[in-house]
């Protein structure tokens, strides 16, 4: 099995492409945006950390998080952002590993990590075989983001400024799937890179390395045991 990163900028269309990925051709997809709501619900250890560190103030009536209280305060400090980003960042990339986990024994080609931050924070970055950019213009992406969130063009321009830029991801990545045009045209480029994913040998070579290091762990224990 091999490991297949993807990203884009905020509101670029990541989640639609995943939803191809998922729905119509069948992939395994982890998603770490559910990952990163799921690692701060109540009780959770990334819960109490930034409790402990934002105030109660972060808090909705039912003890979750406002999460738009607290996208309005880390969006616009990179300190604070930092500090959030140190709490989750550890917490989403156990529950991936250990998710990956479960989708190599059920024996697929490839799993799709989509990751916003894939090439900013860089901790998935050793494990991955290919990566994807998913991008639109920046007029684009400010209309759907201010949309979508309900923003105003302040406040979307801030979430775009915490990421690198769709360009700067471009020139990063292996694949690019073009999501300017209608979601129809994005899913027909998205069938495009599908097929060169699943052309790949790569999950055989991976297969053959783990074959052989287990060979020399055999060797190795016949000959000091
Ligand atoms: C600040 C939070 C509470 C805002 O929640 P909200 O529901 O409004 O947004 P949501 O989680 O759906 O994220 C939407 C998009 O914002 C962008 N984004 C989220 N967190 C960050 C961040 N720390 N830095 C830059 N961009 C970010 C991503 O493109 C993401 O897809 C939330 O985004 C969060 O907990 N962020 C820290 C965890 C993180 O980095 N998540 C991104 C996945 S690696
Ligand atoms: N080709 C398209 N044409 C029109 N609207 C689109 C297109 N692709 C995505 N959208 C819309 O733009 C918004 C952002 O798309 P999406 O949620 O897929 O982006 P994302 O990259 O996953 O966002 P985030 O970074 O916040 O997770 C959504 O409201 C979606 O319906």
């Amino acid at each position: 099995m091999f490991l297949v990163g993807l990203t884009g900028g905020i509101a670029s269309g990541k989640s639609t492409v995943t939803k191809i990925f998922r729905e119509d051709l069948n992939c395994a997809c982890i998603d770490a945006d559910i990952i990163a709501r799921k690692v701060v619900e109540p009780g959770k250890p990334a819960y109490k950390k930034i409790r402990s560190e934002f105030g109660d103030e972060i808090l909705l009536m039912d003890g979750k998080l406002n999460r738009d209280k607290l996208g309005s305060i880390i969006f616009h400090d990179a300190e604070k952002r930092q500090k959030l980003n140190a709490i989750v960042h550890p917490a989403i990339k156990k529950q991936m590993l250990w998710e990956i986990c479960l989708y190599f024994l059920k024996g697929y080609q490839f799993v799709i990590l989509d990751i916003p931050l894939l090439f900013e924070t860089k901790q998935m970055l050793p494990y991955i075989s290919f990566s994807i950019v998913v991008f639109c213009h920046e007029d684009q992406q400010l209309q759907r983001l201010m949309e979508r969130n309900k923003l105003s063009e302040e406040d979307a321009r801030a979430r775009m400024r915490a990421q690198l830029s769709l360009s700067e991801k471009c020139s990063l990545c292996t694949y690019t799937i073009d999501n300017t045009g209608s979601k129809e045209l994005t899913r027909q480029n998205v069938l495009q890179v599908h097929s060169k994913l699943c052309a790949s040998k790569k999950h055989l070579f991976i297969r053959l390395g783990l074959l052989l290091l287990c060979f020399v762990a055999f060797g190795a224990c016949k000959v000091f045991l």
